[in-house]
């Protein structure tokens, strides 16, 4: 419960109508969730306009509304009009909530890829630590006993304020969060109060939602550069997009880089020959953070987690850890011991042949996760990929080109294609258009494309004559009963031969946790 006079005085009212004192229990910006004495926010959506649900909102007892716009014919309601009803609902909830961000260390993680990862490992080294921990990302909220899986990367402000009050009433002193650049525009973040954040690598992505190249790279920056001035950012000096914003924010920085071998901590004699990165992290300065100084030195690191793009996560991760002042065998620990996150290619079958599981979801991210495979030896590489329904003719274009750049480094012929990426009849659909662009490029490359309806077809059939130091990737196939629960039922049919027990743990794990 909170004053609502004291709540306004978090936002900026332009103007205002029937002002009355009253006593606020919530805060809704969905009519049909509005409950008796909340105030109702009205955002002007994509798809529609939150001014025109106020009869709804106020029938399910909303008593003030916040607009951009005056509505007529609500003599006895109070209305405020605010610039931006998407800043104000942030720093509303954050005033409700009584601040709750400001009662523990939040890390705010941005990137094109790897996001999900660089949350996962920074928590996992805070959690080796003792700390208490939330996390908030693109797979899970997750604090305490509490665990909920997510729809959006990042939630919207009210949502992530009451988690943040949540978590500060079960005492988390550290929360790591993904902040996806959608969150950024629409000021789902607004009003959080991040200690640490960071701008890893950046690449095409969502321009159909941001417009241009820049206007994207913009709303990742924001991150960084309205970053407060006692607060830290991590910047990669191996990507020159991260490292322009040194200039640009006032907050304290710690610079990395693995391959340029400048700034403050740099990977060196860095060792991919298992697929696992081993490596070591040197201190190069001084490096004084609270009551700690770290002197310049080195110490090693050992991933589980494979590819190359994993030790620019761990860098950042390792940032984290060292600016929260966790000792290196801390650090070291957490990290050896994180396995990895779902889906994120996940090794979910390893035994005379592997089985990979890779959201696959971008350009960016496809790059990433072909030029790990490069790096890995095997015989030959079955490419089950769900071609993207309902992403439009451009993602598919780009995912197909990053295939048709990859194939020849990977030896890759021929792709198994499937128009399901997953097993339910609720799938989005894969239009004309959007087949017929990924069938030009693969033509145009010389890529054979086997197209299966439903995902267990392809996948039965890249099971059907794999051979010993073969690896079939899942390329895409989510949804609900995902590539891995598909991919052991036709593993059980196509070896009838196989020992259960021979199966790799995280394909069995991965199975329970879906059935
Ligand atoms: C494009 C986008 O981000 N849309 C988000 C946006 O929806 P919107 O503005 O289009 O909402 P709308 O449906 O037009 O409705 C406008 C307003 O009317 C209200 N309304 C609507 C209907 C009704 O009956 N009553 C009512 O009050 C709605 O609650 C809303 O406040 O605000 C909604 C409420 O927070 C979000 O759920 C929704 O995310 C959609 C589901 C989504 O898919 N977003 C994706 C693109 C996204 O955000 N992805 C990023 C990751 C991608 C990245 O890296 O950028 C993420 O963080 O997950």
């Amino acid at each position: 419960m909170a004053k609502l006079n004291e709540l306004l005085q978090s936002i900026q009212v332009l103007e205002s109508w029937n002002e009355k004192d009253l006593d606020i229990t919530g805060l809704a910006y969905n009519s049909r969730k509005v409950e008796p004495g909340q105030i109702f926010v009205c955002i002007k959506g994509f798809k529609t306009d939150g001014h025109t649900y106020i009869l709804e909102a106020v029938s399910n007892g909303a008593t003030a509304i916040i607009v951009e716009d005056y509505q007529e014919g609500w003599d006895d309601l109070p209305q405020f009009r605010v610039e931006d009803s998407r800043a104000s609902l942030a720093a509303l909830a954050d005033a409700f909530y009584n601040h709750p961000s400001q009662a523990m260390k939040t890390v705010g993680i941005t990137a094109t890829n790897g996001k999900t990862s660089t949350s996962f490992m920074t928590n996992a080294i805070l959690e080796e630590h003792g700390l208490k921990t939330g996390l908030i990302g693109t797979v899970v909220v997750k604090f305490g006993d509490y665990s909920e899986p997510t729809k959006l990367t990042t939630p919207e402000s009210l949502d992530l304020h009451h988690y943040f009050a949540q978590m500060r009433d079960q005492n988390v002193s550290h929360v790591t969060m993904e902040v996806s650049s959608s969150a950024l525009d629409l000021k789902r973040v607004g009003s959080v109060d991040f200690d640490i954040v960071t701008l890893n690598n950046i690449s095409r992505e969502h321009i159909d939602l941001h417009g241009s190249f820049e206007e994207y790279f913009n709303s990742k920056a924001s991150l960084i550069r309205e970053a407060k001035e006692d607060s830290w950012a991590i910047l990669n000096l191996d990507d020159s997009y991260s490292a322009s914003l040194i200039e640009e924010t006032k907050a304290q920085i710690l610079t990395f880089s693995v391959e340029t071998g400048d700034g403050d901590l740099v990977c060196r004699n860095l060792d991919l020959s298992t697929g696992r990165a081993k490596f070591q992290v040197e201190i190069r300065k001084p490096l004084s953070v609270g009551t700690t100084t770290y002197e310049p030195t080195t110490f090693d690191i050992e991933l589980s987690t494979p590819g190359y793009h994993s030790v620019y996560n761990s860098m950042v991760a390792i940032a984290v850890g060292l600016l929260n002042e966790i000792p290196f065998e801390t650090i070291q620990k957490g990290l050896k011991a994180f396995g990895g996150v779902e889906r994120r290619f996940e090794m979910v079958f390893e035994d005379d042949f592997k089985i990979l599981d890779d959201h696959f979801a971008n350009y960016g991210n496809i790059n990433v996760t072909l030029s790990t495979l490069e790096q890995m030896s095997y015989e030959d590489l079955k490419l089950v990929y769900a071609i993207r329904g309902s992403r439009g003719v451009t993602v598919n274009r780009e995912n197909a080109e990053a295939i048709a750049e990859w194939s020849s480094q990977l030896g890759l012929t021929e792709v198994i294609a499937t128009l399901s990426d997953s097993h339910t009849t609720e799938k989005d659909q894969v239009t004309e258009e959007e087949l017929d662009v990924f069938q030009d490029v693969m033509n145009e490359a010389g890529i054979r494309v086997l197209l299966y309806k439903e995902l267990d077809e392809a996948i039965e059939h890249a099971l059907s004559d794999v051979q010993k130091d073969d690896v079939v990737l899942l390329a895409g196939c989510q949804g609900m009963d995902p590539g891995a629960k598909i991919a052991l039922e036709q593993l059980n049919k196509a070896r009838p031969e196989m020992d259960e027990e021979t199966l790799f743990k995280p394909l069995k794990n991965r199975v329970a946790g879906i059935l």
